[in-house]
């Protein structure tokens, strides 16, 4: 069916029935959504972004990624919803209507397509990028941990085997060369959204030192006000604060890359739950996880847009 109203928003999808939906959602909202590639992974599976625009050219514009790490489905699922959510408040909602008349949104929904595929044929718990090097015995890298700044830093391992292996050099990974080959290009990208699961929590750099953010002030009240507005939805509690205060010491990682790269608004979200379920959420939790998750993400758009 080239309809996108036969797909449950409430389900969990395959690599190719979310390829599928991309078109089919594409060919449904022309007049807003376009559908970019933007690489290659090591497996040689299409790298998809979808641009939501309203018009100019090389707007201010705004980052999401989702699915980074394969195993965090949540993810994935969420990147889907809030894609039909902007398409679906463009026409109603005030502040949805003021961000995309002024800024284009980009949304990556799986980052790393060849571990997503893996997670659905052979490891459900699989987490990194499938690449494989002569000599080295362990498959994958850690693409929350090949970014250039603070690269090989604490936080992060150098042992092939290891979850947390960042790979023989920065950007060594397709999947990352081709987000930061995209974003350096188009110059102009104001925020950046990375979306992780699970533990509930809202952070922002820096990842690889305990050295504040030079508008850690700043970043601290619009995370307040994005956990908020979360809250609010469902009564889901959030922290949040920088990743290395909140969380642990993580080098190479997306937000520490993008910040240093002078997008200011840089966050990354770990979704639901706490530990109950983890990275098996129940798929019931996709529509109120979604629902709530847009909450805190268009509140980072909206103080994006007016600073
Ligand atoms: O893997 C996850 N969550 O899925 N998060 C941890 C912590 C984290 C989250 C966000 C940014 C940096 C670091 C990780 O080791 O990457
Ligand atoms: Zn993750």
């Amino acid at each position: 069916e080239r309809s996108t109203s036969s797909f449950s928003y409430s389900s969990y999808h395959t690599l190719e029935e979310i390829y599928t939906w991309i078109d089919n959602f594409v060919t449904e909202h022309s007049d807003i959504v376009s559908k970019l590639q933007i690489g290659h992974s090591f497996e040689n599976r299409s790298i998809l972004v979808l641009k939501f625009s309203t018009g100019g050219s090389r707007r201010p514009a705004i980052w999401i990624d989702s699915g980074i790490h394969s195993r965090e489905w949540i993810t994935h699922a969420t990147g889907i919803w809030i894609a039909r959510k902007i398409v679906s408040e463009y026409g109603k909602d005030r502040i949805v209507i003021d961000i995309l008349n002024a800024m284009d949104i980009f949304l990556e929904i799986v980052s790393n397509p060849d571990g997503f595929a893996y997670t659905h044929s052979m490891n459900r718990l699989w987490r990194k990028n499938k690449s494989s090097r002569p000599g080295i015995f362990c498959i994958g890298v850690d693409l929350n941990r090949n970014w250039k700044s603070g690269f090989g830093g604490n936080g992060s391992n150098n042992n092939p085997c290891s979850e947390t292996y960042h790979g023989p050099s920065p950007q060594s990974e397709p999947e990352v060369a081709a987000v930061v080959d995209f974003i350096m290009s188009h110059g102009n990208v104001k925020a950046l959204i990375s979306i992780h699961s699970y533990s509930q929590m809202l952070m922002y750099p820096y990842g690889h030192s305990l050295e504040p953010v030079s508008n850690q002030e700043e970043l601290y009240h619009l995370a307040k006000d994005a956990v908020q507005a979360l809250y609010e939805v469902h009564g889901i509690e959030y922290i949040y604060g920088s990743i290395s205060a909140t969380l642990y010491v993580a080098s190479g990682i997306t937000v520490d890359w993008a910040y240093d790269s002078g997008i200011k608004y840089s966050f990354s979200f770990e979704l639901r739950d706490t530990g109950r379920y983890g990275f098996l959420l129940p798929a019931a939790q996709i529509i109120p996880t979604a629902q709530e998750t847009w909450m805190a993400i268009r509140t980072i758009m909206e103080h994006t847009l007016h600073h």
